[in-house]
């Protein structure tokens, strides 16, 4: 069997004695869609920040395509095939929407300062291809008619889609989504979940994502993890953990 392409082992952190995660571990398949839930508190952005580098665990550690690290830069984490949307959207408000887009790119410019401040060849034609492959994400999110307004302008639910695209722009291999559907009404929640799975299926990107809302967790996912207190209490098929009773006395049975 293929290695997975995300392997947490026996992470924990804790913030001034609070344990957010305890010694927590599981898998994550290439190709699939892994959902994190949990009430709130449980773990679930520090654990995704352990992953894209913005924590650094106390102990255990993650491996990521065949890399095993404790700590990893953002930097590196970008540039090794790790994309990232936020909670609260990190967008640059006063900027268009292809400027959001071509600022997920920034990590991956091969362009030295020098080179950039003459306009020499290599700022030229990276300026070019990343002018295209903004596009084409704009494109692919049906953001078009979008591009070059104002983000600030724009609906919520249609800012949440510029954030994932500046997200894909660099094409990861794993995509990390902290609650991309918070706030939205339902059929803001459908458009958002079709692209997330059109994305997992046309461009083969590994997504684990956070999510409250069952439906959307049931409908999208391959894969469920399920924290509680930092602990995993769940594990498997999204039916495997609909029935699991240690699930449903942590986190399905109490309201949310
Ligand atoms: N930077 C921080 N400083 C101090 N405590 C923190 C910090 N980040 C997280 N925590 C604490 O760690 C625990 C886990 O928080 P975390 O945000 O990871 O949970 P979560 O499952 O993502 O919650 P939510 O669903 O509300 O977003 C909580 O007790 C939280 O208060």
């Amino acid at each position: 069997m293929a290695e997975p392409i995300l392997q947490l082992r026996d992470v924990s952190l804790s913030f001034k004695g609070i344990k957010a995660l305890n010694a927590l571990s599981f898998d994550v398949e290439r190709g699939e869609i892994c959902a994190l839930i949990g009430p709130n508190g449980a773990g679930k952005s520090s654990l995704l920040n352990i992953i894209n580098g913005v924590y650094r665990a106390d102990s255990g550690s993650v491996s990521f395509d065949g890399e095993r690290f404790v700590r990893i830069r953002p930097a590196r984490a970008a540039h090794l095939g790790i994309g990232r949307t936020f909670q609260h959207n990190a967008l640059f408000r006063h900027l268009s929407v292809l400027d959001n887009v071509l600022a997920g790119l920034i990590r991956h410019s091969r362009t030295t300062l020098i080179e950039h401040a003459f306009g020499l060849g290599r700022d030229r034609s990276e300026t070019r291809a990343f002018g295209r492959r903004a596009d084409e994400i704009i494109g692919f999110l049906d953001l078009a008619r979008h591009r070059d307004r104002v983000v600030s302008t724009l609906p919520y639910g249609v800012q949440k889609r510029v954030d994932l695209a500046r997200a894909l722009v660099g094409r990861p291999s794993l995509l990390l989504l902290d609650e991309p559907m918070a706030g939205m009404n339902q059929d803001e929640k459908r458009e958002m979940s079709s692209f997330v799975l059109e994305a997992n299926r046309s461009f083969r990107t590994t997504v684990v994502l956070i999510e409250h809302d069952m439906s959307v967790v049931m409908g999208l996912s391959h894969h469920v993890v399920v924290l509680d207190y930092g602990r995993k209490v769940g594990d498997g098929t999204p039916e495997e953990v609909r029935r699991n009773p240690d699930v449903i006395a942590a986190y399905l049975g109490t309201v949310h």
